[in-house]
């Protein structure tokens, strides 16, 4: 059975609002739609790709891209959402989850979960940032209780080793690379010739003009 990636993603006025100190309301959608695109010129080359968002706009963005769409009537967080797009799956789907912030995630990276969640492993990337989770990948068959939000790492690990289930951590790479502080847009920056990265210089322009 193919492993089913599911990205959350939520967009809309309240969208990274931790870099709203450098980016306005409408650069930070842009930069939210450019994301996504990213990760799904990645995804899309790898498996079947379902996208859950309550923002319209990027729902036909992920339509357009190919994935399936799933959209919610108002955001729950991010746990809730994953949940909804875990259950619009087949029970017995593996699924890579994904949070709608890893822009410079490439096919390869996500091949490597992909083959890992195959031998029957759960799959676990850290945020390199801070002590949350970039993705979590589930085989056939096997729940995990989802706990995005502050120290959520640590908190998947132990219920992954509670479970007893072979594991693989993915700690380097861009899995644990999310965008969400000011911080990291510059990584993004250097990251070469991405859609976000796009975004970005176009946004930033006028500060480095004036700089
Ligand atoms: N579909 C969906 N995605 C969500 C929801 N909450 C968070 N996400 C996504 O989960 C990922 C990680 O969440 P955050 O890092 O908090 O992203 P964010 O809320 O845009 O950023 P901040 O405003 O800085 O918190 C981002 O891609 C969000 O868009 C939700 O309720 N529904
Ligand atoms: O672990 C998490 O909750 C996700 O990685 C989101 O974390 P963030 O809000 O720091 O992006």
């Amino acid at each position: 059975m193919s492993v089913a990636l599911v990205i959350a993603v939520r967009g809309g006025p309240l969208a990274k609002s931790r870099c709203a100190g450098v980016l306005s309301r409408r650069d930070r959608q842009a930069l939210v739609a450019a994301m996504l695109e990213d990760m799904l010129e990645a995804a899309t080359a790898v498996g079947a790709v379902t996208v859950i968002t309550p923002t319209l706009e990027l729902a036909d963005l992920a339509a357009h891209h190919g994935a399936r769409t799933l959209l919610e009537h108002q955001p729950f967080g991010l746990n809730a959402a994953f949940a909804a797009g875990r259950r619009a799956q087949a029970s017995d789907t593996p699924v890579l989850l994904l949070p709608g912030d890893l822009p410079l995630i490439g096919s390869e990276d996500l091949e490597q979960a992909v083959q890992a969640i195959h031998g029957g492993a759960v799959v676990l990337a850290p945020s390199r940032a801070d002590d949350g989770t970039g993705a979590i990948g589930l085989p056939a068959g096997v729940e995990l209780p989802l706990m995005f939000g502050p120290d959520s790492f640590r908190r998947h690990l132990a219920a992954a080793r509670a479970a007893d289930r072979p594991l693989h951590i993915i700690e380097s790479g861009p899995l644990g690379l999310d965008i969400d502080r000011p911080e990291d847009l510059e990584r993004l920056l250097q990251a070469g010739a991405t859609r976000s990265a796009a975004v970005l210089r176009r946004a930033l322009v006028p500060l480095e003009a004036t700089a």
